[in-house]
């Protein structure tokens, strides 16, 4: 029975070769921020009402003119072929059904335009930007006839943080695993009969660019051999290329947040990257709070790493986030049970995310406010 995402994760430890749920499970250096989410989120305390109807409830809310069934959507995660072959349509299949968006990966194992088709009205594409800007020139041009809504430049990763158990595992490409992590692989061999027709997953949407050498180019997005030189004036280069929303992810310092907002962007994630980047980072709930104030409602704030449950979302809804994204719980729910997986994840956040609503007289996502933050809160 999983009743939680603890149990989701462990079915998924069940499922993967250990280098394959390290990867997605793990942060970087001695996880400190990973757990600093964790911690941090459980502090929040919310005060209830009490006698207010709420018979009806209503957890729809409006991003860029969409209108999203529940307050929370899909992270982009790369090398989901990984957890499950075919993982990025399965997760674009469980948000579009949940009618909540989901954000395509620049790292993703398919295509963009096959992605699109099922996760349609409310798909965002994310984009990391190497050293070649011409492929993300490229990339964001199919994203574009893709029909993909907003733009998601994520500005955390202009090297990679230091993911050892990756580094232990063999975790990269060409992909040589050590004897260990072979002798792992065999001990599961439910997950290694998925792979045997296609083999591993590649980074389909490099691969497709033109006029690049695609095997130097996976390594390269696998170790996250970035644009380093890319500035607040690399903005307006991606301003020309795309016309649509565009959202920075990864903002944790509140001047640039202001600086976001003067730029012209349309709305920022906070973010830790799940814990796996700076490990001395502020946990995503409390650099929430300070991005807040200085973005002063001039433009969406939504927020991502370490939520675990309706309640999480609900804390952050009262802080005054516009929506809450999800990455690893979906994994979870990807590795053992595919799309249906992936599906009662989102499932299961809906009803503690309304189970929390009742119980704090809050009917609607509106009146999940200030208001609501217990006096005393420690943050
Ligand atoms: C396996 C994995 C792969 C990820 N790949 C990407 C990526 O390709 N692009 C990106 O912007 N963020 C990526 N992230 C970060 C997520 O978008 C998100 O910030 C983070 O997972 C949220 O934290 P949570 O997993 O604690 O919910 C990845 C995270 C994981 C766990
Ligand atoms: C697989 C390429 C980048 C994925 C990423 O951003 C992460 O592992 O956090």
């Amino acid at each position: 029975m999983k009743l939680n995402t603890e149990d989701h994760r462990r079915a998924a430890r069940r499922h993967l070769p250990r280098f394959v749920f390290e990867f997605l499970d793990g942060g970087a250096e001695r996880q400190c921020c990973l757990a600093r989410n964790r911690g941090d989120l459980d502090r929040v305390l919310l005060n209830p009402r009490v006698l207010r109807d709420s018979t009806v409830l209503d957890t729809r809310i409006e991003v860029f003119g969409e209108t999203w069934r529940r307050p929370f959507g899909i992270a982009p995660m790369g090398f989901t072929g990984l957890t499950r072959p075919g993982g990025d349509v399965m997760l674009a299949r469980a948000a579009a059904a949940a009618g909540v968006p989901f954000v395509l990966s620049t790292a993703s194992n398919s295509r963009i335009e096959a992605v699109a088709q099922p996760g349609s009205a409310l798909g965002w594409f994310q984009l990391y930007v190497m050293r070649d800007r011409a492929i993300a020139g490229q990339m964001i041009r199919r994203a574009r006839a893709a029909g993909f809504k907003a733009l998601v430049l994520t500005v955390d990763v202009p090297v990679s943080g230091y993911r050892e158990r990756d580094v232990r595992n063999g975790f990269r490409l060409p992909f040589r695993p050590p004897l260990a992590t072979l002798a792992d692989i065999a001990l599961h061999p439910r997950w290694l009969l998925r792979f045997l027709g296609s083999g591993m997953p590649a980074f389909v949407n490099l691969a497709e660019t033109e006029g690049t050498d695609t095997l130097a180019l996976q390594a390269a997005l696998l170790s996250r051999d970035m644009d380093r030189s890319l500035d607040w004036d690399g903005l307006a280069w991606l301003r020309r290329e795309w016309d649509g929303p565009l959202v920075l992810k990864g903002v944790l310092h509140p001047d640039d947040a202001r600086e976001a907002c003067r730029r012209g962007v349309d709305g920022v994630i906070v973010s830790n990257h799940g814990g796996r980047q700076l490990d001395a980072a502020p946990s995503s709930i409390d650099a929430l709070r300070r991005v807040l104030d200085a973005i002063e409602d001039r433009i969406p704030v939504f927020v991502d790493s370490g939520f675990r449950s309706g309640l999480d979302v609900a804390r952050a809804l009262a802080l005054g986030a516009r929506a809450v994204f999800l990455g690893r719980p979906l994994l979870y729910g990807l590795a053992h049970g595919g799309e249906a997986g992936a599906a009662a994840v989102l499932d299961q956040f809906g009803s503690e995310l309304e189970r929390t609503m009742t119980l704090t007289g809050a009917p609607t996502v509106a009146a999940l406010d200030r208001n609501l933050l217990a006096s005393g809160d420690p943050l």
